[in-house]
């Protein structure tokens, strides 16, 4: 077998997507979903693995910046599209696009990656830890009462149709993108994501909705939403799926879910996708009634550990000498000494005795402040050589706010 690994050329671009599109159960995208990834694809930065004219592996880079601890906007490539042509599984394509990639992004001078995974299993071998953790969760609105805070009742409530409703929930996810670390900035066409609306892709329910929360005339917060009618001999039992929830403050965004929660005709309230730390659990009479369930979101890489580690700030002061292992980006091995406290930080090389052992795996997944050092450790991933690094280390990478990616890529 000869296959040649090389960037895309638009002209590629749709023989490259159907392969994708193969390899993740063969059925195509909407048109709609199609063309946002079409325009969004950053070919220059995009890998094809060709046999032949049949593309047989994919790997695509968006260009993102991601807010980190202390709310600086890091340059950090989107790892996405990654896939390998069944015919051609286990020979080690994935390996030569992840290799490909990482020397690249080396080069752009971008200090992270960072990805979604289909499998968690993938991605470990080529440094990636999971970084963020998402909340899914069922409000049972029969059974549970919310109990909002004073000044709710002032929060004006409009529907705005969710193709017009992007230039104003834009602004709000923007003020909010520097908030909460693992945020991705969006860029201009990235709008489009959130109302991706396509009838095919429905299931049942309703188009998309938007409720636009208001106070003195001020946009505060938004809600993207459907609802699914359900009919039993019973009677009504129909669901309100939550798509995104932002309000600039509390009373805003309480708003919000008080407003979900009192759909006519429904039942229940879904979302798939909240901050560990979100509102809605201490909004609720019973969290427990509402099952919620966690599971990691994004996957984080160093590619460079020193300009990473010194990009974030630090929420109580640390002095600590990391030994790194990093097989697959030896350039990251060796000892690294980090001090740094809320107001910054420096990295470098050090000879000096380490006082923590680790991979880059576990660096990437402490990064963003949701994988605590100390729980790595309890698993036998971070091992303590100068007592009383560990807990040093752990309270200082750890962020008051929990980190969170809000949408896929
Ligand atoms: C960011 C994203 O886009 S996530 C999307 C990832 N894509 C998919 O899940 C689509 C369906 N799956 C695929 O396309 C392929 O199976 C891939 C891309 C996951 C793997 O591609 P391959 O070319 O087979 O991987 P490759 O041969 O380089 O394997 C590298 C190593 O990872 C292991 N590996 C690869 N995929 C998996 C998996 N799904 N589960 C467990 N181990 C795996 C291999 O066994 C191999 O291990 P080894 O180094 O110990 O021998």
């Amino acid at each position: 077998m000869t296959t040649e690994l090389r960037v895309l050329d638009p002209s590629e671009w749709d023989r490259w997507f159907a392969a994708l599109e193969l390899a993740f159960g063969g059925l195509a995208e909407e048109p709609e979903e199609r063309a946002l990834w079409r325009d969004l694809t950053e070919c220059g930065r995009s890998l094809g693995v060709w046999d032949g004219d049949r593309a047989v592996g994919t790997a695509g880079a968006f260009s993102f910046r991601l807010t980190v601890p202390g709310g600086a906007a890091v340059p950090a490539a989107g790892v996405t599209m990654v896939s390998v042509a069944g015919t051609h599984r286990r020979r080690g394509l994935l390996t030569s696009m992840m290799r490909r990639q990482l020397d690249d992004v080396r080069a752009l001078g971008e200090p992270l990656a960072v990805l979604t995974a289909s499998e968690p299993v993938i991605y470990g071998r080529f440094g990636y830890g999971a970084a963020t953790w998402s909340q899914r969760g069922t409000i049972d609105t029969t059974r549970v009462r919310l109990d909002v805070p004073a000044g709710t009742d002032e929060v004006a409530l409009r529907m705005v149709p969710a193709e017009e409703s992007t230039a104003v929930t834009e602004a709000v996810y923007a003020r909010m993108a520097p908030l909460r670390p693992g945020t991705t900035l969006r860029a201009p066409g990235w709008e489009r994501l959130p109302v991706l609306d396509a009838p095919g892709s429905r299931n049942g329910s309703s188009p998309l909705l938007c409720v636009v929360a208001e106070r003195a005339g001020e946009v505060v917060g938004y809600a993207y939403y459907t609802i699914r009618a359900d009919w039993s001999w019973a009677g009504a039992n129909g669901s309100v799926g939550v798509r995104e929830l932002r309000g600039l403050d509390p009373v805003a965004e309480a708003a919000l879910w008080r407003f979900l929660c009192s759909v006519d005709l429904t039942t229940t309230v879904r979302f798939d996708s909240r901050p560990v730390d979100d509102a809605w659990q201490h909004l609720v009479s019973d969290v427990r009634r509402c099952e919620p369930t966690v599971r990691e979101g994004l996957f984080a890489r160093l590619v460079d550990v020193g300009a990473a580690l010194e990009a974030r700030t630090y929420q109580a002061p640390v002095d600590v000498v990391f030994e790194v292992a990093d097989a697959f980006c030896p350039w990251n091995a060796g000892r690294w000494r980090l001090s740094g406290d809320a107001k910054g930080a420096v990295c470098e090389r050090t000879s000096d005795a380490a006082d923590l052992s680790l991979s880059v795996r576990e660096l990437g997944a402490a990064y963003l402040g949701g994988t605590s050092l100390a729980a790595l450790a309890g698993a036998g991933r971070v091992a303590e050589l100068r007592e009383g690094a560990l807990a040093e280390a752990s309270l200082a990478f750890g962020s008051a706010v929990a980190p969170w990616l809000p949408h896929g890529f």
